[in-house]
Formats: C-alpha cells, structure tokens, sequence
C-alpha cells in the first residue's frame, strides 16, 4: 500500500495505542519496527487468519514480516507476516501516531478511536518461562567451561530468563518509543500474534540485510558496560573478548567460503556502542551483481543461523549442548526477526536485548559468550546488564 497522503480532511489521525487494539480486536497480526538510525516507525498488518509457516526465499518475497525462532533447522519453523497494509509514523513527537489515507482506512475496517479499550497485543501462548537463579546459571556456565576443556567446544552462549512483574498493563506503544528515544542506533522492533505472542527487542545485531545489489552482515560479541563519557577509542579489549569475536567473524568467513564466495569487503573489528554496552564488531558485505550471487541473502541465512554470537562454535556440539543443559526454551530469542522486501529493503537482526510480553509479566533473555577463561559470576553480570538495555528504559 502506497502513503501518499490525501486531503487533511479525510486523514485519520491515530495513535499506536489504538491502531494496536484495532489489529487484536479484529484478530490480526502486525509487526512494528524502527530500523537503526532513522525516524521512521513503521507498522506492517496482517489481516487474514494464520501467519505463514516455513521457509521464505527473501528475494522472491512479499512484503511483510519474517520470524524465527532459536531451534529452527532448515528456518522450517519460521513464521511469515504478509503485510497486507503498510504505515509508517515519525518518533518526532511526543507520542506515536499514524496518519490514514482514506485508502488505509477503507482498507483497517471501521476504526472508532473511541471504541478502542481491548487489548494492544496477544498475550503469551502455552508455558511461560520461569526466573533463572544466579546460582542456576553459573552452573549452567561451569558446565559450558567443562565442556570446553574437555574438548568438545571451543565456545558456549549459555543462556537465562529474569521475569519481572508488572505493575500496570504493558504500554506497548509508549515503550516502543522510549526505546527508539534511547537507543537511535537500535533496531527496535515488537511483533504480535497469537502463533507467537508478543515480542519486544531493541537489537544491535544485523543477521542479514540486503538492499538492491548489496548484501551485508556483521559479527558481533565482546561486551563491556559503556562508562559516563567514555571514548570509544580507548577502549580496551581483552584476548577473551578479542578471540571471542574473532571466532564469530571467522565463522562468517568460513559461510562465504562454503558457497565458494571470494569477493567481500571486511571492515573491523570496531568497538561500538550497544544501548548501555560496548562491543566488537567486524562489518561485512558483498556486492551480489558482481560476484553473482543474487539469492546470498537466503543462502546466507541458512547457513549463519544461529550465529556463534549466539550459539557457539563448533556450531551442532553448541546446539546440542544448549538443547540439553538449558532449562527453558529460548523460543525467539536469539532467532531472529525483521522486515523483507519492504521498500525493496530486507533486513533480519538477531533477537537480542528482547523480551516477551505476557499477561502476568515480562520475560527477559540474554546470554554471554563463554570460553575456557570464563569467569561465571562475571557471565551472570554480563547478562544483568544485557537485561538492562530494555529495564533501564521501559516502564513496567
Ligand atoms: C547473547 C547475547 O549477545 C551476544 C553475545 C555477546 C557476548 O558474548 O559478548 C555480545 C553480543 C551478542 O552477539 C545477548 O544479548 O543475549
């Protein structure tokens, strides 16, 4: 749908909160995101029942919005929204409003901004996860330490929950916006639906992003907390945290070798800022008409998720070892998510600094790249602070 803008007269001002409950109301699905570095919301809706299961090919898409979560082989478990309305909306303002077209609003149904008092998003479906005790994840740390000596990994991302409860009904629209507000160079973006519930992330990782000719991923890992005023080019690293990065950029390198690609520009590792947090993180990217290889976006999705940003290194050992060591299902969290041929562009970031929003309370996740030189008190903090990027900004 195009946003061409029709006589003031006949342009619906609305606002996220009620286009959110308008959406559930009619049992819808819509996701919304701000891409990293610009100010533009943007929301796409889908109105017929069922998001799409399976595996899209990004480049032969329709626009919308695609899913996945963690434990996805072959994506076969991802989710498609097929964007049946596209709006967008400015964070300029104090509050977050969509300005309708007449063709928009033929095309939401009747709206009464009146009328609105529902819900904003679909609640959790099935078991929600519980706390993960300190105690329970140093242990979950050791054992990935363990792991490595023994041989059989060179690096684990265990990872925990922390629930919080809520005070008041979750303001999804304000929160989104202080988000934004927050952290300019985040993607923050929350989808909902009642196949997956409903999903908050304020993500500094690109999984995948192509755009015309150009194809570009990142591999990101090392954290520090960001101190008051500090000079990004100061910062220290430690081998730990150089080698842990190193690992994930190689792990790219080694995707792009797997297809027989030769030709890709690497810049990094640099260290940038991630909300409260720093990190390392090495750019990369192709030009798909040159080299000739127009579907990289897909193959590459396949082959990099999940990341050992995310997962570990060797890939199946880490997999294997989180399927079995961790007591709660990551669901989305470290899958990834974003829109695909929205405006031509398609981009899908890693679902870190993500939470899920249910009825009783908010679940958190995060995790920490461990080696053989892990301290696990040290990897629980990681995680605490990785927590904060979205406690320290939303209202719960
Ligand atoms: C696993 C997470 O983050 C990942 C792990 C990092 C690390 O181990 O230093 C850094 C950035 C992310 O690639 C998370 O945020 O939960």
């Amino acid at each position: 749908m195009s946003t061409r803008t029709s006589p003031a007269t006949h342009t619906l001002s609305l606002s996220a909160t009620d286009l959110f409950r308008h959406i559930v109301a009619l049992g819808g699905s819509y996701a919304c995101y701000r891409l990293p570095n610009t100010q533009q919301f943007t929301v796409l809706i889908q109105w017929q029942e069922g998001l799409q299961r399976g595996k899209i090919e990004i480049e032969n898409a329709a626009s919308g919005f695609y899913m996945s979560p963690f434990l996805n082989e072959g994506l076969e478990a991802s989710y498609f929204l097929k964007a049946d309305v596209i709006l967008h909306a400015t964070t300029e303002a104090e509050a977050l409003t969509f300005s309708l077209s007449e063709e928009q609003q033929e095309a939401l149904g009747r709206i009464d901004p009146a009328k609105q008092t529902g819900s904003t998003h679909y609640a959790a479906s099935g078991k929600i996860e519980k706390d993960t005790t300190q105690e329970a994840y140093q242990h979950l740390v050791e054992e990935g330490i363990a792991a490595i000596k023994a041989g059989r990994m060179q690096k684990i991302v265990p990872s925990r929950t922390k629930k919080v409860a809520l005070a008041q009904p979750f303001a999804l629209a304000e929160n989104l916006l202080r988000l934004a507000k927050a952290y300019p160079n985040a993607m923050i973006t929350c989808f909902s639906s009642p196949e997956t519930g409903t999903w908050v992330a304020a993500t500094p990782e690109t999984l995948v992003e192509t755009y015309q000719d150009t194809f570009k991923t990142v591999a990101l890992a090392g954290t520090q907390a960001k101190k008051e005023g500090q000079d990004l080019s100061d910062t220290q690293w430690t081998q730990k945290e150089i080698e842990e990065q190193a690992l994930v950029s190689r792990y790219i390198i080694n995707s792009f070798k797997k297809i027989r690609l030769r030709e890709f520009d690497e810049y990094g590792p640099k260290t940038v800022v991630a909300g409260n947090l720093l990190h390392l993180k090495t750019f990369f990217s192709v030009n798909m008409r040159e080299t000739n290889f127009p579907n990289l976006g897909s193959t590459m999705l396949e082959l990099l998720h999940p990341t050992s940003a995310v997962c570990g290194m060797p890939r199946q050992e880490a997999l294997d070892f989180i399927r079995t060591h961790e007591t709660h299902n990551r669901a989305f969290y470290s899958g990834f998510a974003g829109p695909v041929q929205v405006n031509r562009l398609s981009h899908l970031f890693v679902l870190l600094r993500c939470m899920q929003v249910s009825s009783d309370g908010l679940i958190l996740y995060a995790g920490a790249g461990v080696t053989e030189n892990s301290h696990p008190q040290k990897e629980w903090l990681e995680t605490e602070l990785k927590c904060d990027t979205l406690l320290r900004i939303i209202k719960y």
